[in-house]
């Protein structure tokens, strides 16, 4: 991230912000001070229902009068300017890696495109608990632990006050079982997002569109607003509003299984913008490693039958948790190198060059050697100075159109520790059987007898 858009980070057509603004004025607003103030079974049954509208209709809405001290909020609020604002030396000193999977990352992909931001993320039990790997009938567990920066020393304490908020959002009446469930050996875990001033914010997003795995959300946004909300209704991304001191709920995937679909989890994004950075700090609840999530008996009956499979969270987490590493490699951005037929160059793929990198790849199109060169072998040198050029462990997709396909063959052989798959587009296709000359007798044949 800098001062320049790298390819990675750029959006496909469809998924890039609008620059109009639609507010969410659909977005309930809801004044939680009956949970805390009123003993009147009246006043909560009343308040159980609004959310529960809620939930139902948007999937998501506003709390006020929560009752977490403003103080605390803004203790976190500060401690995670301070900690952006370090050198990224200093902040990559707690990076998340293999064996620590909370911490600092610059490195966020959703739906294979580049996040424009940065996140902390710290656990709220220490440790958490969580499968070894993602094999099914693997039983080991294993332990990740927090790391803290020696600077902010308030992030250290944000556990205590994350157990305030977390015990207000009790408050929201969830049935005993479900809070059970949510609160003992919980995976929960706390984000904080901080979103710099993108150079091409109508390119790229602070957060991808996604639903949030887990059971609930309860996020603090600051007053720079850029979360978005795909409306239930009509599909349409909705801007929500910053309110002072408003916590954000959110309904995720295990609520929507729990309820059979009656509340379901939905999409949402976030915009950047090139003035303003931006501060978020989400609380993903979610439950102990060992729960198995299936829709709630007591929802499902002839009339409505189970909508889900049950899955175990705890497998679902660890593939999670640990694919973050693997995507590191750069397995969802991949780079295509195109390569043209003949009587073409790289600019036949003026079309398509502006696609691929639009989807976040990375893409090479290249000319190959021009007329009078002596040899077929000359032919093709630019392509294998290329392959050569890649670094080892990386890989490349070759595309080939036409005659090109000659080129590609020669290159997957010489090549193929380089190379993660050859995409032939009505492109010769020479193998052990079939030699150049044959194939460039019979292509000419079939291109004269049409
Ligand atoms: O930054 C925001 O407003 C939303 C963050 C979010 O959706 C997430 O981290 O899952
Ligand atoms: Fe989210």
């Amino acid at each position: 991230m800098g001062d320049q858009l790298e390819p990675d980070f750029i959006q496909a057509l469809e998924h890039r912000p609008k620059s109009g603004i639609t507010e969410a004025k659909g977005i309930p607003l809801i004044d939680l001070s009956p949970s805390i103030n009123s003993s009147k079974s009246d006043d909560l049954a009343n308040l159980v229902a609004e959310i529960g509208d809620a939930c139902e209709n948007w999937g998501f809405f506003q709390v006020i009068n929560h009752g977490v001290p403003l103080e605390v909020r803004e203790r976190i609020e500060l401690a995670s300017r301070e900690f952006f604002a370090l050198s990224k030396e200093e902040k990559k000193k707690v990076s998340r890696n293999e064996v620590n999977l909370f911490g600092y990352s610059d490195f966020e992909i959703t739906k294979s495109v580049r996040d424009w931001k940065e996140v902390f993320d710290c656990t709220i039990e220490n440790p958490t608990v969580i499968y070894a790997s993602d094999e099914p009938d693997d039983e080991e567990l294993k332990e990740l632990y927090n790391q803290w920066p020696e600077y902010p020393p308030d992030l250290r304490n944000a556990k205590t006050d994350i157990q305030i908020t977390g015990t207000h959002s009790l408050e929201l009446r969830i049935t005993e079982r479900s809070v059970t469930w949510l609160f003992k050996n919980q995976t929960s875990f706390m984000r904080l997002n901080y979103y710099p001033p993108c150079p091409a914010p109508q390119l790229a997003l602070g957060l991808g569109r996604h639903k949030d795995a887990g059971a609930m959300t309860i996020l603090a946004q600051d007053d720079v607003g850029g979360l978005e909300v795909k409306r239930k209704s009509d599909g349409e991304w909705i801007f929500v509003k910053p309110t002072p001191d408003a916590y954000i709920v959110n309904v995720g995937d295990l609520i929507q299984v729990w309820s059979n679909d009656k509340y379901e989890s939905v999409e949402h994004r976030v915009t950047v913008n090139s003035q303003k950075e931006r501060f978020s700090i989400p609380f993903f609840i979610n439950p102990s490693h060992s729960i198995w999530v299936e829709p709630l008996e007591e929802l499902i009956n002839d009339q409505n039958p189970g909508k889900y499979k049950g899955y175990s969270w705890g497998k679902f987490y660890a593939t999670r948790k640990l694919s973050n590493f693997k995507k590191l490699t750069s397995e969802n951005i991949q780079h295509f190198v195109l390569v043209h037929g003949s009587g073409h160059g790289a600019w036949c793929w003026y079309k398509l060059v502006p696609m691929l990198r639009s989807s976040g790849h990375n893409v090479t199109a290249l000319d190959l050697a021009a007329s009078g060169i002596p040899t077929i072998s000359d032919y093709f040198k630019p392509l294998m100075d290329f392959m050569d050029s890649v670094p080892k462990r990386e890989r490349v997709i070759l595309v080939a159109h036409s005659s090109g396909g000659l080129a590609v063959s020669r290159a997957m052989e010489k090549f193929p520790e380089k190379i993660y798959a050859g995409v032939f587009i009505t492109a010769l296709m020479p193998g052990v059987s079939l030699n150049i000359s044959t194939l460039s007798r019979e292509a000419l044949q079939i291109n004269y007898s049409t």
